[in-house]
């Protein structure tokens, strides 16, 4: 089963809706360039609102470790979805860790490669990677693909989420080409940026869930 993250929610009604529609996870982003940007006390009504089985990550975009940890604890995230060029040098989050990587060519995903590789020397490697496009001057939430089909067969012995410019469309493809562990959208599933469209992330999700079949059968 490929795992499903809607990413930047800004209110609780659409965590909930994602969840209900069948997310895995819900994105809160704490980037405060981004559109999707939510306060830590935005993000703790988000987080009240989701269900008991539905995790809520945090997206961190060059947040110390130590501050990453304490919004992390204070809202009982599950996971960390970091934008670093080298793996933390404290201790172990003691959250999933998913560091993001914007890659564009076989040199982005050699460097994926060394930071799993040096994690892993240090006894931390990650939960996942995050491998999302690379649009200069653009963290992340760009609307646009990463390079698929130099994703195929990519594997660092660690799960793979495949992000960048998904939607309901073209998710299927994406799957069929890259076959990740999950998926993280943002800017796919929304009406206008940080706003969540029901119909689309139903639809992403139900597309998800039948790529995801005919994978495994
Ligand atoms: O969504 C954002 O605004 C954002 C800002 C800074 C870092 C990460 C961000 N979002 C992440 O980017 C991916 C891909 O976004 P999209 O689907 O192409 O719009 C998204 O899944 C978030 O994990």
């Amino acid at each position: 089963m490929v795992r499903i993250k809607i990413c930047g929610v800004t209110i609780p009604e659409a965590a909930r809706g994602a969840a209900e529609a069948g997310a895995d996870a819900v994105g809160l982003n704490f980037y405060p360039q981004s559109p999707r940007f939510v306060t830590p006390a935005q993000a703790g009504a988000i987080v009240r609102a989701l269900p008991a089985f539905t995790p809520p990550v945090g997206v961190f975009v060059g947040m110390p470790v130590r501050q990453v940890c304490a919004v992390a604890f204070q809202l009982g995230l599950r996971g960390v979805q970091t934008y670093d060029d080298q793996p933390p040098d404290a201790d172990t989050f003691p959250f999933a860790h998913v560091p993001a990587f914007r890659v564009k060519d076989q040199a982005g995903l050699d460097h994926v490669r060394r930071f799993v590789d040096t994690a892993r020397a240090l006894n931390r490697a990650p939960a996942a990677v995050l491998i999302d496009s690379h649009v200069p001057g653009q963290m992340g939430g760009t609307g646009h693909v990463a390079p698929w089909a130099l994703l195929k067969g990519f594997d660092v012995g660690v799960s793979i989420i495949l992000a960048g410019g998904l939607t309901p469309e073209n998710v299927a493809d994406a799957i069929a080409v890259v076959r990740p562990w999950g998926v993280d959208v943002a800017s796919g599933v929304e009406s206008a940026p940080g706003v969540k469209d029901p119909d689309k992330v139903a639809q992403f999700v139900k597309n998800v869930r039948t790529a995801s079949e005919s994978l495994f059968t």
